[in-house]
């Protein structure tokens, strides 16, 4: 038997904690960084006394945002870079390499027309009449220019080639996830470490796929064009590197420092942003509408609102006031360095160890440099930011890569004679106790067969297990001599028809609800509907089939819990299958729409098989079999008649039923 891969942390195993990847399950590491920023900026705790503000999946970073100094970024970014690297290749290879090759020789043609300068100046600055000298320096001035617009127009290419992939890069990380979502085993859902880990990846690691792309090429623009200012300054004379360097650090240091301000405000806001986002979301919301009228809780809803966008108010005005006063003084410190670099400019230029051109081109150099160094700190910032979430996205994706179910080659059966299932156990991931233990039943083709039982006794997870969703823990499951754990189970399915539950209203049109995954064929539609009861519903519709069946949409159109249920049914109808599996199909119904519908199911089975779960046992009484279920063990099997002559478990819950309603007819 293959073993289902077990889901979530085995018992007894600590999830290691990793203060660089901080997480909603770390409240440690939020805990420390709030404590720090609030002791270093005085502010009162907004999110004091709200146990329900922890931090959404978009915001789990910020930890590790908020303690990262400029060598911690540093020190990840070669993974980030090389992932980066990987995806922007995988996305359009054409687009990627255009973008690279001509960022570099966007590069050697900045350093070319820096040095290229120098010829124009050494013209300029030389001796005899000032016509002789412009014309002396026009061809220096010449090449200038051409360095100028060719650079100009490789940098406009690879702009234009970044630009492409962009929506390439979005596109292929947006497919890959929501192809692993769907085509993992159903179990995964039921793993609270999947489920957040997909939501990390799905609210914000995935938008950040084309920020970490830019931001990776942002930094190879400004390496290019540090490396072309600082080549330009090394080839003029040796002395002048490091004065780049001398201008560059106050503005690095202001720019570091006013983005880790940022991150910290954003940190120690993220709460108070959760709780005004829900509230906002709140007040207008479609389904929150009514209640907020009926209640008159707009005064209410609207005072905590603005109390928490007062408290964000606050904090950004502080932020801003702080903010400003790093960069006056970076700018302070720069303009000291930039004072002290043409100090020692002129201290060259009076010992004669540089002529007045090179020094010219120099500080032409040094500007260049600086403004690149300081687009390289803000790509390095973003890169590192993007780069958290995006590691979320990629821990996902290579998750789920292990939980996708293995191909079979095993041939379907296209229906059975009898389904068998002997000695199922099964166990939902992180529960203490099983969900079935030791259930053995038989279907046999063209029978309906019941489940029954209290809630929480294991039928819907029976039904999932014979229809191929769940793996068994123990135990098998055959369609004849075909064992389900040895094909396909996404073929299989096709063979299935489930009515569950909680069945989705899709956003789409009746028509497509009904045919959903299928083609839609207007003859069989027709007859599902029928056959369910949908008809009269769609009749009803203004456009028929073709409504659309979401009022958020225009022209959208709202069913009422009973009338999406007929729909629901007429889509278990149309699929047609050897087995139909309704899972309390009549739960929103009225009692004349009930029984018609049990009548419907009946008239329908004509020939298919059908598994009926419902808890209104008068329905169970023209089944062929019934299994009753306690707390996911069978007590009890057989045709109804008997089970009831025997007056076990299913003959007592029938006679409260029937109880119940001799009293209410008596009134
Ligand atoms: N996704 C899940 N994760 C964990 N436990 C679950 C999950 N679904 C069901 N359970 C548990 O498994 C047991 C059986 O649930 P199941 O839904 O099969 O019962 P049921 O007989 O269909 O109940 P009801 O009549 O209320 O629909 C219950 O104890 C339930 O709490």
């Amino acid at each position: 038997m293959r073993r289902r891969r077990p889901v979530g942390r085995p018992p007894g195993r600590p999830r290691r904690l990793d203060p660089d990847r901080d997480g909603p399950g770390r409240p440690r590491v939020e805990r420390a960084t709030r404590r720090l920023f609030l002791k270093r900026t005085g502010l009162p705790d907004p999110a004091e006394h709200a146990a329900e503000m922890n931090l959404p999946p978009w915001q789990t970073h910020l930890a590790a945002l908020a303690s990262a100094g400029l060598a911690g970024m540093t020190r990840r970014l070669p993974t980030l870079i090389c992932a980066a690297a990987r995806l922007a290749w995988r996305a359009s290879p054409a687009d990627t390499l255009v973008t690279v090759i001509l960022h570099l020789l966007a590069g050697v043609f900045t350093a070319y027309g820096l040095l290229a300068t120098t010829g124009v100046l050494r013209a300029l600055f030389a001796g005899g009449a000032t016509p002789d000298r412009v014309r002396a320096a026009l061809p220096s001035l010449a090449l200038v220019a051409g360095a100028t617009a060719l650079r100009a127009g490789l940098q406009a290419g690879a702009g234009w080639a970044q630009a492409r992939l962009k929506p390439r890069v979005d596109h292929l990380v947006e497919k890959r996830l929501f192809d692993l979502t769907t085509r993992v085993e159903l179990p995964c859902f039921d793993d609270t470490e999947f489920h957040d880990s997909m939501h990390r990846a799905r609210d914000r690691g995935l938008m950040e796929a084309a920020p970490v792309v830019e931001a990776t090429i942002d930094i190879l623009t400004g390496v290019i064009g540090l490396v072309a200012a600082a080549g330009a300054l090394g080839v003029l004379h040796p002395v002048l590197l490091p004065l780049l360097l001398i201008t560059a650090i106050p503005d690095g240091w202001a720019a570091a420092r006013a983005a880790r301000m940022r991150y910290l405000a954003i940190f120690v806001l993220s709460a108070v942003r959760r709780r005004k986002w829900i509230l906002a979301d709140l007040m207008a919301d479609r389904d929150s509408a009514a209640e907020i009228r009926a209640f008159t809780m707009r005064p209410f809803l609207a005072r905590e609102h603005d109390r928490l966008a007062v408290r964000e108010r606050d904090i950004h005005v502080d932020l801003a006031r702080r903010q400003t006063v790093v960069r006056i003084l970076g700018d302070m410190a720069g303009g000291v360095a930039t004072a002290a670099v043409y100090v020692a400019l002129g201290v060259l230029l009076a010992i004669g160890a540089v002529p007045l051109a090179v020094a010219g081109t120099a500080v032409l150099a040094i500007r260049t440099g600086q403004s690149s160094l300081a687009s390289l700190l803000f790509a390095v910032n973003r890169c590192y930011e993007s780069g958290l979430y995006f590691s979320d996205y990629l821990d996902f994706c290579r998750d789920a890569e292990h939980r996708i179910p293995e191909t079979r080659d095993r041939p379907v059966p296209d229906g059975f004679d009898v389904i068998t299932a002997r000695n199922v156990g099964f166990t939902y991931p992180g529960a203490d106790r099983p969900a079935l233990h030791d259930v053995s039943v038989e279907i046999h083709a063209g029978q309906v067969v019941a489940l029954v039982g209290e809630n929480g006794s294991g039928k819907t997870t029976l039904a999932k297990i014979l229809a191929g969703l769940y793996a068994p823990d123990e135990g098998e499951v055959h369609w004849d001599g075909t064992h389900l754990g040895d094909v396909d189970l996404d073929r299989l399915r096709q063979n299935v028809a489930m009515i569950p539950q909680h069945y989705t209203h899709w956003p789409m049109t009746a028509r497509h609800n009904i045919a959903m995954g299928r083609e839609p064929h207007e003859e069989p539609i027709a007859e599902a509907a029928a056959a369910s009861g949908a008809d009269d519903v769609i009749a009803a519709l203004p456009y028929g089939y073709d409504t659309l069946l979401d009022r958020r949409f225009k022209d959208g159109h709202e069913l009422s819990g009973g009338q999406w249920q007929r729909i629901a049914v007429a889509r278990g109808f149309y699929r047609d299958a050897a087995l139909l599996i309704c899972d309390e199909p009549t739960a929103a119904l009225d009692a004349r729409a009930e029984h018609a519908l049990f009548e419907r199911i009946r008239a329908h089975a004509d020939g298919r098989t059908v598994l009926l779960i419902t808890h209104r046992l008068a329905s169970v009484r023209h089944a062929d079999q019934v299994y009753v279920l306690d707390r996911g063990r069978l007590v009890e099997q057989g045709p109804p008649a008997e089970l009831l002559a025997a007056g076990g478990v299913f003959g007592e819950l029938y006679g409260l039923q029937a109880r119940a309603y001799r009293l209410d007819s008596r009134g």
